[in-house]
């Protein structure tokens, strides 16, 4: 077992048979489905096909179940975000944190996305994904440029091929079980 696997059994275990249901939005190529494979498996993998409409995955660790809907994030599958966000416990909104160009658009996205009524109270966790190739942004960089300060939400800088921080995003998520 891999060590983000025993760790998601051990944040599991300190709850008794809870679930979370959770939605990953962004834009295409920001690496959600390669964050809930490597959630999942423990394993990272260059090999991912862009999402067509959604992929729907349950992990079952220890006593937690968390039920991941992993969105598509091409423009023609955008408008479908909110009808998988509309009840989840929490949103994970995955920014490509190299390709800045990007983050204007992201940026309008993500808050067109919050402006539904139906997220309204929504906890929210903006991952900033590939921060181990050189040049991605900073979280700083990314509260400024998405405009995250006024919706005081969750920033973390990671990277799904190195797996760095996570761990700190399965507590987030195991956080929300109930
Ligand atoms: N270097 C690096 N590449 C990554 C990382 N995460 C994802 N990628 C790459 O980014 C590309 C897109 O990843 P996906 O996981 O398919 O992106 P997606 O957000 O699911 O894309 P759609 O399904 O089209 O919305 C792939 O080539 C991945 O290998 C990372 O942390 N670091
Ligand atoms: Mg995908």
């Amino acid at each position: 077992m891999g060590f983000f696997a025993s760790l998601l059994e051990w944040v599991s275990g300190l709850f008794f048979s809870k679930q979370a249901e959770i939605a990953v939005v962004g834009l295409q190529a920001s690496g959600k489905t390669s964050f809930v494979n490597v959630i999942t498996s423990g394993q990272w993998s260059e090999d991912v096909v862009p999402t067509v409409a959604f992929n729907f995955r349950k992990i079952r660790k220890g006593n937690v179940t968390l039920k991941i809907w992993d969105v598509a994030g091409q423009p023609k599958f955008r408008s479908m975000w909110e009808r998988y966000c509309n009840g989840v416990d929490a949103v994970v909104f995955v920014v490509d944190a190299v390709d800045q160009d990007k983050f204007n658009t992201a940026r309008f996205e993500l808050h067109q996305l919050l402006s539904q009524p139906t997220l309204n109270g929504v906890p929210l966790l903006v991952l900033g994904n590939k921060n181990d190739l050189s040049g991605h942004a900073s979280v700083k960089d990314l509260i400024k440029n998405l405009q995250l300060d006024k919706i005081s939400d969750r920033a973390v800088s990671c990277s799904m091929k190195s797996q760095h921080n996570l761990d700190i995003v399965l507590q987030w998520l195991a956080g929300k079980s109930h």
